[in-house]
């Protein structure tokens, strides 16, 4: 079949939507896109197959994080573009006997400007607002609740960005400096300053940055300046003395529980001396935060949430960290439900992958922001409010009004410059394959490379003790208390457990600790099958623990098995992502003697939460987590990561992938990979493309 047809031709719709079902029956497309152009197909008799097959496509990119089907990119691209046939499919694989005609068949001969003319339909495609369940708006096809957030989304945007409300320059100036005390030199331009200078003065501001460039350290002193302005009655419209409510989110526990670890810290060594209310102020900062789901409300079996725009969040600011990870759909609900009165401050790093969802806000927002695009009068406010002057090369007159609200941090100040981890992730980020080898060879103390191919042992090693003795860098790491692996808390577990009758209190400090131990180490994969995928390497390393005496079965529950949440269960108040360990506590039997039953023990919310210790039979979505994929890490570190690619290249090997995965290590990184250097040099020059976006 080939949809290319002269416009008197009637279309064969019959003919698509059987092809659709061999899409779907073949592992191509999900039922519901073939389900929707049936649905389609039935609401609408006359709807050309060109319309269908575009519907059925717009859903596909869906599921695939892509908000719309931009037609001219399927075009140009079908089969990169789609994934269809995907990556490394086979027809024996999948079960069926052949290949279906793909895509890229039927859309032979049609132009973008053929095709968008085949999608007019009155009552399924509208140009913009309607009732369609499609809207086709410059080439990009949505499905129509996706094109609505990104309008929610690019108006909420747009309305924060007036700066005509900002505070007096001479008393923001004044707090600037007194929480920026040090004198960087005429040269050095302070961006942690300026990203204060610029967000306090709108209601939305974006700070991005790698890791460990002082985005907590700034926000913290954002809402100091902030608070400071509104108790001495400086910001408009509010009268002195009253204090803003201040809200920090994040999107999941982990990112939480990391963000509250690290801003009570931040507000502790807060410099307010030379404030005169300074401890009012730091008094005025909270340190608790919530999941974002928490913040709106989120309702069981809903999309919708207690909080929207007729209930509005009850605060003046809210500041959201990790917010790469945030979709489009959840971006709208958060401005929907933010007063309009309300600041919205943006924390994340840019060059990190996306949400798996439709929809990379904060990519879109910071899309310019290497190079700022910082109009003169921006330029000249940050030279009154911050006494410094902005380097030429970020100036551009015909910046954007986003482009003025977002502030890229530009040092790192967790990695000096001679930290491996620095160095490799800054490489990768620039795309500078070329610079990777040398990396692997100057043996930095904080970094270790493993190719499998020469060295398909140190995989074992690296699992179980987090060195991989034997591999081509003999001597992965020196100093005292090096990198650890799955070995470390399996002990732990073992040599701290508590009596049968510890009290609830000792039994919550056993898990404690064996949560924490076990956040030192992290297998990250970047794909989920194959030999270096994730489910077989969680096969591979239970069973290696087995083998050690430290696990007791490397199928179904034992003590120590680590498992990750893949729904949210509202009922037992975990969240996708949330990560447990398989203990046991002690329950008395039929005799009233206590033995010890198995139990999943999860950290509770914050440091003084109790910890929460769920029957295996109560969880339905778990998977163990020896290994996870580099998307399920997002929002977590841990002391000593090891990426593990696979041996084959493949589209899914993206530079923000790899960026992603060094990014979640504190101290130690591993980079293990199936194939050779040149497979990481692929990976590592190919960009992730993602079509649409609120800003696009
Ligand atoms: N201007 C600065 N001068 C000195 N130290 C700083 C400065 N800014 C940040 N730091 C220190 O650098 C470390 C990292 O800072 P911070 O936690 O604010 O970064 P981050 O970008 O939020 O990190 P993450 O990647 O964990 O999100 C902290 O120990 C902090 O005290």
């Amino acid at each position: 079949m080939n949809l290319h047809r002269s416009a008197d031709v009637p279309p064969g719709t019959d003919a698509l939507l059987r092809t659709l079902q061999a899409w779907v029956d073949a592992g191509w497309l999900r039922a519901v896109d073939a389900a929707f152009a049936g649905f389609l197909a039935r609401e609408a008799p006359d709807a050309d197959a060109a319309l269908l097959l575009a519907a059925a496509l717009a859903s596909h990119q869906l599921g695939r994080g892509h908000p719309c089907l931009v037609l001219g990119a399927v075009l140009r691209d079908p089969v990169g573009t789609l994934d269809l046939p995907p990556e490394g499919w086979t027809a024996e694989a999948a079960g069926v006997p052949s290949a279906p005609e793909p895509p890229a068949a039927l859309l032979a001969g049609l132009d973008a400007a053929g095709w968008a003319s085949r999608l007019r339909h009155p009552a399924l495609v509208g140009a913009g607002e309607g009732a369609g369940p499609l809207v086709l708006e410059d080439g990009r096809l949505y499905l129509r609740r996706y094109w609505e957030h990104e309008r929610v989304v690019r108006a909420g945007i747009a309305a924060r960005l007036d700066d005509a409300q900002g505070p007096p320059a001479a008393a923001l100036r004044e707090v600037l400096d007194a929480l920026f005390p040090g004198d960087a030199g005429p040269e050095a331009f302070d961006w942690q300053k300026a990203a204060c200078a610029v967000a306090v003065r709108r209601r939305i501001g974006v700070i991005t940055g790698g890791p460990g460039t002082g985005k907590t350290t700034t926000v913290v002193k954002l809402l100091a300046a902030l608070q400071h302005l509104a108790l001495g009655g400086q910001l408009a419209g509010r009268a002195a003395g009253r204090p803003l409510r201040i809200r920090l989110a994040a999107p999941t526990g982990k990112a939480a529980a990391r963000l509250n670890e690290s801003i009570a810290g931040a507000v502790r060594s807060l410099p307010l001396q030379a404030l005169p209310e300074g401890e009012a102020v730091r008094a005025a900062i909270p340190t608790q935060v919530v999941t974002l789901h928490r913040l709106l409300g989120s309702l069981p079996h809903s999309r919708h949430f207690r909080h929207h725009a007729g209930q509005p969040l009850p605060l003046d600011v809210l500041v959201l960290d990790e917010a790469s990870m945030v979709d489009l759909e959840m971006m709208a609900a958060l401005l929907q439900a933010l007063p309009p009165a309300a600041r919205l401050i943006l924390l994340g790093d840019k060059d990190q992958l996306a949400s798996v969802e439709a929809g990379a806000v904060l990519g879109a927002l910071c899309r310019r922001a290497d190079a700022g695009h910082y109009t003169p009068a921006t330029r000249q406010a940050l030279a009154e409010l911050t006494g410094q002057r902005l380097p030429e090369e970020f100036v551009d007159p015909q910046g954007l009004a986003w482009d003025q609200a977002v502030v890229k941090l530009r040092r790192s100040w967790r990695f000096q410059g001679d930290s491996g981890i620095g160095q490799l992730a800054e490489a990768v980020n620039a795309g500078r394959a070329e610079a990777l080898p040398r990396l692997a060879r100057r043996r930095l103390p904080d970094l270790a490379f493993v190719w499998l191919p020469r060295d398909p042992g140190a995989l074992r090693q690296l699992a179980l003790h987090g060195t991989a003795a034997g591999a081509s860098t003999p001597d992965l790491f020196d100093g005292p208390t090096g990198p650890l692996g799955h070995a470390h808390y399996l002990r732990l577990l073992q040599a701290t457990q508590p009596a049968l009758d510890a009290s609830p209190e000792a039994l919550d400090a056993w898990a404690r600790g064996v949560l924490a131990a076990f956040g030192e180490f992290q297998l990250l994969c970047a794909v989920r099958r194959g030999p270096q995928g994730v489910e077989q390497l969680n096969r591979q390393v239970g069973a290696w623990l087995c083998e050690a005496g430290l696990l007791g079965t490397a199928q179904g529950w034992s003590l120590g098995r680590p498992v990750m949440v893949t729904r949210n269960d509202y009922a037992l108040g975990l969240m996708n992502g949330d990560v447990g360990i398989t203990l046991a506590t002690p329950v008395p039997d039929a005799g009233g003697e206590l033995q010890w039953k198995l139990r999943v023990a999860f950290a509770g919310g914050g440091a003084n939460q109790p910890v929460r210790w769920v029957l295996p039979s109560r969880l339905s979505s778990v998977e163990t987590v020896f290994a996870m994929t580099v998307h399920k890490s997002q929002g977590s570190e841990f002391s000593h990561a090891a990426l593990v690619l696979p041996a084959q290249d493949s589209r899914v090997l993206t530079r923000e992938l790899v960026y992603t995965g060094i990014t979640r290590a504190r101290r130690w990184f591993t980079l293990v990979s199936g194939g050779d250097e040149r497979l990481l040099a692929q990976a590592v020059s190919r960009r992730l493309e993602r079509s649409g976006g609120p800003l696009a």
